[in-house]
């Protein structure tokens, strides 16, 4: 089954996204924004970058993208569909993920590696995984700060939706933005559409300096072959 990576302008890490995808034997094709079908297609990723320059808010604009109203279709169909950083913020901004990425607290664009729980390794993006496994992933946003209200939060934590937290590891790393509950990814409901702010496609060959990006795409590959 093939896998979309929509391309939105300003959008970096399609090419890296794909090269992921395809390392662990998935066919992934990138797909212009303007698109109005994914008829074909067994998954979505939306990638990170600066989509419309990230004018507004990050991903306040390709939300309008016509390819966006597919991406909502594939989603309400049990589709997986995931967004990395920028993708993340498009897919709260489109309302299919709950609440909202603000700027970090340090107010500045922060590069550098971070540590994550993997709070559930029940979902086709994160099988591949131990419970409370620790992965070392690097970060590059601006605003990558989430935040709910609390009743969402409630909600999120009572319905597992949290599927990775900022943790500290060995005297490093911690929550890099101000994020609440330390979240950096979460799933909808059904447990389909997951949003995460860390990069794992950069941390998928030892040269990257880590691989624990890679169970991310194995795990989805894995779905992807029992839903063919
Ligand atoms: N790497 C990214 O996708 C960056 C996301 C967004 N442009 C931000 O700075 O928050």
């Amino acid at each position: 089954m093939k896998v979309a990576v929509i391309v939105f302008p300003g959008s970096n890490c399609d090419q890296d996204t794909r090269w992921a995808l395809e390392r662990v034997g998935l066919k992934a094709e990138l797909v212009w924004h303007t698109e109005g079908s994914l008829e074909g297609y067994g998954a979505v990723f939306l990638p990170g970058g600066f989509s419309y320059g990230d004018y507004l808010r990050a991903g306040a604009l390709a939300k309008f993208s016509p390819v966006m109203g597919e991406v909502r279709r594939l989603a309400q169909r049990g589709y997986p569909v995931m967004g990395i950083c920028n993708g993340f913020q498009v897919l709260t901004e489109a309302g299919l993920l709950p609440g909202a990425l603000l700027a970090n607290t340090n107010l500045h664009y922060t590069c550098k590696e971070v540590f994550l729980r993997v709070e559930r390794t029940d979902l086709p993006f994160t099988s591949d995984y131990r419970q409370a496994q620790v992965l070392r992933l690097p970060i590059a946003h601006g605003e990558g700060r989430y935040y709910a209200d609390e009743e969402t939060l409630a909600r999120l934590e009572q319905n597992r939706q949290i599927v990775f937290r900022y943790v500290e590891h060995q005297g490093q790393g911690g929550n890099p933005n101000g994020s609440l509950g330390d979240i950096a990814g979460i799933v909808n409901e059904r447990g389909n559409v997951l949003g995460m702010m860390p990069h794992p496609e950069r941390a998928v060959e030892s040269v990257l300096g880590s691989v624990d990006g890679e169970g991310i795409f194995t795990s989805l590959s894995k779905a992807l072959a029992t839903l063919a």
